[in-house]
């Protein structure tokens, strides 16, 4: 007989005695257990010994009784022994909070056949964490049990990190390795935001308490003064590779060539090979000694792009050796692209979607939903947002808080949450219109990198959230329009966010706000006592 399935049977059985008739701590059920196998075995002896009331079928009421308490007990008890390790709870309960400390957590789902050595080996260090998907070929079950590897290597659990809910299939190749489970980001919703002549509902993954509230307040402001528009100037995504000739002169021949309107078609041509949505847009060189960086941009379809620009920028560098053999690739990636990093480029050149997004705020609308008024705000954003950005050196940073909003939405929408340093490039102007009655108020954000295809936009939450925008995905038949109007839908956001906090901090307010939403009364509670 199995004896470790015999107990894996009798520990599913005592979870379900647990958890159907006591959603209590372990030690407290223990201790019952405890209790009630020293009192039903008491009774058991009493009634045994009784002669005039022997023990036989069928037992009364009270014997049934006693037998049930007997049995349950013994049954909970021994699987104690069966599992001595056995966790009590580890996979979140969805409310994000952990169960008692001291009490260990089981595996998602339970052990079963050949969990027990393959956990074995992966602790051991003989099984690679890395290989169990393609060992296993049963993603969710390599998660599963590379989480209990981690609990009994680290004697750490992971009880807060929720197990249940995610397709670990979706994410295998795509999203993430190694998985063990999932963070849980609260989405909150801004809006409706009007752009353009549409609705929009703005989904917001955030921490920060106050932020969505003052996007919300800020669409408020927009809708009532008629709505926001947007343009899209500019649709192109970079890749720069680095690469090494023998000396200046030879990096400038090759410069030349790669630059020379004559040899375009050839190199899109071998660039395009790559993809069927991208399509080779320009090439711009610079020179650093005897290297090279070419900066190729390109359009994407409805993906961000990068995996798609790199594909296309590899076959050019391997056709460029036919002529340039001596060339030497230091790297596909020569940082002049530029990706994830503050930028001067990208704040000239664009990266991604180039977007202007403008609005005018009715007076009356600046005094009753924002509380202020238009000479404070103009006033306002010329100290902050225009000089004390000056004074601080900043790299497109011209606006008050572009970066709230841009990563709430790019992590509920399942973009590359790293792309908000440039995504979050924004310079926001403000100004008297209409004599001085009216504001208008605009943000300019030239890189603003997102896609609906790629990425994090297959899993179901963020998927869900493109729907929501009506973006999810490609329209049949025009490649790159969902793609952009989420780029405009992200400016027209910012816009929204930047009216509030502006009039949240020409009014005053801030701090405030900030005690009532971001800081709960509990907690302040708590730090002033
Ligand atoms: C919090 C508010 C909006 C209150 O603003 P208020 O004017 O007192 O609110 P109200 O109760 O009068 O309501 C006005 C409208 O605001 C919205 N609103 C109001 N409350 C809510 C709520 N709970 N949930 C959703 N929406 C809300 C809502 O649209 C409402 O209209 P209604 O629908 O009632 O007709 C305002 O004080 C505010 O915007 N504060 C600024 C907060 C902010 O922007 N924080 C961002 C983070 S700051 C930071 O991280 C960056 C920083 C500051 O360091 C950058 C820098 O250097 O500048
Ligand atoms: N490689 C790198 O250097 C970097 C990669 N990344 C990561 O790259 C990923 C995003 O790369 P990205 O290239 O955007 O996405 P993908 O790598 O997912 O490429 C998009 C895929 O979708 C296909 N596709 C189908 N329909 C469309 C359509 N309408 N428009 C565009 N493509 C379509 C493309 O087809 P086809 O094959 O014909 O092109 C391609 O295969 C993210 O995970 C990001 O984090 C981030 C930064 C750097």
């Amino acid at each position: 007989m199995d004896l470790r399935r015999v107990g894996g049977r009798i520990a599913a059985v005592r979870r379900a005695l647990t958890a159907a008739a006591l959603p209590l701590p372990m030690r407290i059920t223990n201790g019952l257990a405890m209790v009630s196998l020293v009192l039903s075995s008491c009774d058991l002896l009493r009634l045994c010994s009784d002669r005039e009331r022997p023990l036989r079928f069928p037992l009364g009421g009270r014997e049934f009784a006693t037998v049930v308490c007997q049995l349950a007990s013994v049954v909970y008890l021994l699987s104690l022994f069966a599992h001595p390790e056995a966790p009590a709870s580890d996979e979140g309960d969805g409310s994000g909070r952990a169960p008692a400390a001291a009490e260990p957590a089981p595996m998602p789902g339970g052990m079963e056949d050949g969990d027990e050595e393959t956990v074995a080996a992966v602790v051991s260090g003989t099984l690679p964490s890395h290989h169990l998907e393609s060992l296993l070929g049963d993603c969710r079950r390599a998660a599963r049990l590379r989480r209990e590897a981690l609990r009994r290597v680290t004697g750490r659990g992971v009880e807060g990190l929720p197990f249940e809910g995610m397709d670990y299939q979706a994410i295998l190749g795509q999203c993430c390795e190694m998985p063990v489970g999932y963070v849980q980001l609260p989405v909150g919703v801004a809006g409706p935001l009007l752009l353009d002549g549409h609705e929009y509902h703005v989904p917001m993954a955030t921490t920060e308490g106050c932020l969505v509230a003052s996007v919300n307040r800020g669409c408020r402001a927009i809708a009532a003064s008629g709505g926001a528009m947007s343009v899209l100037l500019r649709d192109s995504m970079s890749r720069a590779p680095a690469v090494k000739l023998p000396s200046a002169k030879r990096a400038a021949e090759l410069k030349e060539f790669v630059e020379a309107p004559p040899n375009f078609e050839l190199l899109a041509a071998v660039f395009n090979r790559s993809s069927r949505f991208a399509r080779l847009q320009d090439i711009h060189c610079a020179l650093a000694g005897r290297n090279l960086y070419m900066r190729f941009t390109c359009i994407t379809g409805d993906a961000m792009g990068m995996n798609m620009v790199s594909k296309g920028v590899e076959n050019i560098l391997g056709w460029l050796r036919n002529d340039f053999p001596d060339m030497d690739v230091i790297s596909v990636s020569g940082n002049y692209c530029s990706d994830k990093k503050t930028a001067a480029v990208n704040w000239i050149e664009g990266r991604g979607k180039s977007v202007v997004c403008e609005a005018i705020i009715k007076g009356e609308v600046v005094h009753s939903i924002l509380k202020t008024t238009v000479e404070k705000l103009v006033e306002l954003n010329v100290i902050k947002n225009l000089a004390g950005s000056a004074i601080a050196g900043a790299l497109g940073g011209f606006n008050a808080h572009a970066s709230n909003i841009v990563t709430a939405l790019f992590i509920a929408t399942g973009q590359d949450p790293a792309q908000n340093v440039e995504s979050s490039q924004c310079i926001t102007m403000l100004e008297t219109v209409n004599d001085g009655d009216d504001l208008h108020i605009s943000v300019t954000m030239p890189s603003i990198e997102v896609g609906t295809i790629g990425g994090g936009t297959c899993l179901a939450s963020q998927a869900a959230c493109l729907n929501l925008l009506g973006v999810k995905g490609s329209i049949h038949g025009s490649p790159g329009a969902n793609a952009k109007r989420l780029a405009t839908i992200v400016a027209g956001s910012v816009l929204a966010g930047e009216l509030s906090l502006l009039a949240a901090l020409a009014s005053g307010q801030l701090v405030k706000s900030h005690m009532k939403y971001n800081r709960s009364s509990k907690d302040a509670a708590k730090a002033a006592s």
